[in-house]
């Protein structure tokens, strides 16, 4: 079965949060991007909520509830007590656990499972028991899937900035797609199923998901917001000039 598709919208709450208005709102964003065929809604609130806000969960859990319930909510971060707290109010499916400081720009780097195992193991429980699966920020590295799945997580997520880095240079994208493909075997052979994420492209998806073919899900935020701009642009240049009064060219 192909990968499934989760759109990360803290890219467009990023744009939303320039200015003191409600659009574009992460929850039309979010509905669109369900309509066409996504798989899931992907959040990563941070403690300044510079993204995605604390408020923006309930109306994203509802979006999903009321108009998609097949549609899955994934939400990622550093399991403070204060996301642990936002994360058993929302119910989502998923919760990707990543190991990312509060002031961190974005996610760089997996879990340390060796280091933070105990931690991991009490977190992953009580995410369990609340009904969520279970997903770990993992670096390349296929040594440590035994101690991941240790934990008690279902899944981990790949880290695939390394990977997206490589977009001028394709020997070295070849490469980290082995490495990516080496871990994903590990991981299945420890039992845990395969997700991945970070600057993945509509250029770079197709060589992952051929060297990870049971590839579950991965989620996407930038490019895919990137290219929404992109393609979008067009037909909204129309609609403010008809706005205008001038003719639709
Ligand atoms: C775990 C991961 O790679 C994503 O959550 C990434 O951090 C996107 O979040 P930002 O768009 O906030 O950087
Ligand atoms: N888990 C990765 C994610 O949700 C999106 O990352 P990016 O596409 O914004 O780099």
């Amino acid at each position: 079965m192909p990968a499934e598709l989760s759109v990360n919208l803290n890219a467009v709450a990023m744009l939303r949060n320039r200015r003191d208005l409600p659009w574009p709102s992460v929850v039309d964003m979010g509905r669109i991007a369900l309509r066409a065929g996504a798989h899931g809604l992907t959040v990563h609130p941070r403690p300044d909520q510079r993204h995605i806000r604390f408020d923006d969960l309930p109306a994203l859990r509802q979006l999903i509830d009321e108009e998609f319930p097949q549609a899955e909510f994934n939400i990622e971060g550093y399991p403070t007590e204060a996301f642990l707290r936002l994360v058993a109010a929302s119910r989502p499916e998923q919760v990707t656990l990543v190991p990312d400081a509060p002031a961190q720009p974005t996610s760089d780097h997996g879990w340390d499972f060796v280091a933070d195992q105990d931690m991991l193991k009490t977190v992953v429980a009580q995410l369990k028991a609340q009904g969520a699966r279970v997903s770990l920020f993992a670096d390349a590295e296929p040594s440590v899937m035994p101690a991941a799945a240790a934990t008690g997580a279902e899944r981990i997520e790949l880290y695939t900035g390394p990977y997206g880095a490589t977009f001028e240079d394709p020997a070295a994208a070849v490469a980290e797609v082995e490495r990516l493909g080496q871990t994903a075997d590990a991981a299945r052979a420890a039992g845990l199923g395969v997700n991945a994420g970070h600057d993945l492209t509509v250029a770079n998806l197709p060589a992952l998901v051929a060297r990870i073919p049971d590839l579950a899900e991965v989620s996407i935020g930038h490019g895919l917001t990137a290219d929404a701009l992109e393609y979008g642009m067009a037909e909204t240049v129309r609609r403010f000039r008809m706005a205008l009064g001038q003719q639709a060219g």
